[in-house]
């Protein structure tokens, strides 16, 4: 159990209605801590009924929020925001906790998730309208923005602290109302989050949390005909059986999916800033983010060089809990992350792949793996076509800037990729030619609230943060208006 200041953050009920409830027959679901493997308590497992309930308060507080201003309804999400960053040492431990990241992670997740509340309580007071030019004096043409409505939010494990504000931040600033289902191995952040907005004036309703099972809230949440927005961020398989079940209503979708992001190395990059930039993307959250760099290719003339420098800098990163001050790299989330990284490593080096540091479980035992490097990759190896969704960098060679980017191409998903190189006229035409949706130059971390986020091809639907971030949550009203000559 992670020490709080404030113990009445480790909230394990469902929230409804603004109301505290357990589940229907005090069902519950373990939470385990993953660096100990140790249960950290039971949280009530939600189903159908709990999620249909939610839903039903979710549209009765619909009318009466989406009425507000705007000016009011950013007040109690800034006010979320405040309470985030004046709690944000509890919430880091709760996440470390259910999540394995070192705290430095953690902290960091938090402020970033934090500034998602500040970023829409600001814009929700610039959802703007249009006139349009008349082609009739005795008409006027405008266009008004209005909340969509209910909105579902379905969320990952990896990042709970900022992926459930980045949903909930613009949905609520634009006046709709929420139902979030959690990922079951991270309630309890998502459910502390919770509690900070009920603190900071929610009305009932507006937020509702129902961790549970995934077959029937998730179900009962994409196809409710009260819903009318799902947004997601997970699994593409998933996003892919969601977007089938949502279509049953002709839902509104926003889709955070896989990614397979390539970072091209030329030879005229600058080598530490491409080493530090690949440590920073590849072994972000131990390789368990969507934008993480997943195939590593490297120009001939510097690909040796890269290899050995790489390889001692992923070596001398310590592993450990994430309790620990001097920790770099926590657990894996669940034995099943394992056995993924443990099978592309077994199959990049029956074909050819050569261990150039870590490549085994980590004598912590449990879900720890040594940061692993591979060089000498090939397009028939997994860890080429598959999320690898951990920490091994597999490293390919190129000859030239036209083969980078067929290869950086060569994948059904769209979402980052990332590449480095001190030349201004290959920094456009690499940029414009690479088919993803965030894309980092020389540099391994792009994210910002401010910023859009969304992926391109299989990789999803959408975008989120940034100004374009709560236009998802509107939907366009176009009025004629006629008898103005009289
Ligand atoms: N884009 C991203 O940021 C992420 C990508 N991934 C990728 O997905 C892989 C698997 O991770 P995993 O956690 O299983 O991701 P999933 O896509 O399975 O889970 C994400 C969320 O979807 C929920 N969910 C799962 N199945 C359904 C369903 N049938 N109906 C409604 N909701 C559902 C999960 O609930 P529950 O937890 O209860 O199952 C969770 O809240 C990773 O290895 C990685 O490659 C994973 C996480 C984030
Ligand atoms: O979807 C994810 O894996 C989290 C992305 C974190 C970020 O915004 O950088």
């Amino acid at each position: 159990m992670p020490k709080l200041q404030d113990k009445g953050l480790l909230k394990t009920d469902l929230l409804i209605d603004g109301g505290w409830h357990s589940a229907r027959g005090a069902a519950t679901f373990p939470v385990h801590n993953p660096a100990t493997v140790d249960l950290i308590t039971q949280v009530a497992q939600g189903g159908r009924t709990e999620a249909d309930a939610a839903i039903a308060a979710a549209d009765a507080a619909l009318p009466s929020w989406s009425a507000r201003t705007a000016k009011d309804r950013a007040a109690i999400l800034r006010r979320w925001h405040d309470l985030i960053l004046e709690n944000a040492e509890d919430l880091a431990r709760i996440l470390t906790a259910e999540q394995g990241k070192p705290l430095a992670e953690a902290r960091g997740e938090i402020a970033y998730g934090a500034a998602f509340y500040e970023w829409f309580a600001e814009e929700a007071k610039r959802v703007y309208g249009e006139t349009i030019p008349t082609p009739d004096p005795d008409r006027r043409l405008m266009v008004q923005k209005q909340p969509i409505g209910v909105c579902a939010a379905i969320t990952p494990w990896n990042f709970p602290m900022a992926m459930i504000p980045r949903k909930a931040a613009p949905a609520l600033a634009a006046g709709c109302t929420m139902v979030l289902k959690p990922a079951s191995q991270t309630p309890l952040s998502a459910l502390a989050l919770a509690e900070l907005g009920q603190r900071a004036g929610l009305p009932a309703g507006v937020f509702n949390v129902i961790p549970g099972k995934a077959s029937e809230v998730g179900d009962a949440l994409v196809t409710s005909p009260l819903v009318r927005k799902v947004t997601f961020t997970g699994s593409t398989e998933v996003g892919r059986h969601l977007m089938a079940r949502a279509a049953g209503t002709i839902k509104k979708l926003s889709l955070e999916l896989g990614g397979n992001a390539p970072v091209l190395i030329f030879d005229d990059a600058d080598m530490d800033r491409a080493v530090e930039g690949v440590i920073a993307s590849k072994f972000r959250n131990m390789g368990q983010t969507c934008v993480c760099a997943n195939r590593i290719y490297v120009q001939d003339g510097i690909y040796d060089r890269f290899v050995q420098t790489l390889s001692t800098a992923v070596s001398a990163l310590k592993v450990g809990d994430g309790t620990a001050t001097d920790t770099e790299q926590g657990p894996l989330i669940d034995a099943a992350a394992v056995q993924k990284v443990e099978d592309h490593i077994e199959d990049a080096v029956s074909l050819g792949g050569q261990v150039t540091a870590g490549g085994k479980r980590h004598p912590l035992g449990g879900h720890f793996f040594e940061p692993t490097v591979i060089a000498g990759g090939t397009q028939d190896m997994k860890i080429a076509r598959e999320e690898t969704f951990g920490p091994v960098a597999p490293i390919f060679r190129f000859k030239d800037e036209r083969e980078a980017i067929k290869l950086a191409n060569s994948t059904e998903y769209g979402l980052a990729a990332y590449f480095f190189t001190q030349n201004n006229g290959r920094i456009w035409r690499v940029g414009e030619a690479l088919e993803f949706g965030v894309i980092g130059v020389n540099t391994g971390n792009t994210s910002y609230e401010g910023a859009p986020f969304g992926g391109l091809k299989e990789s999803g639907l959408g975008r989120e943060g940034s100004h374009h971030g709560i236009d998802e949550f509107l939907e366009t009203k176009y009025l004629c208006i006629a008898g103005i000559t009289g």
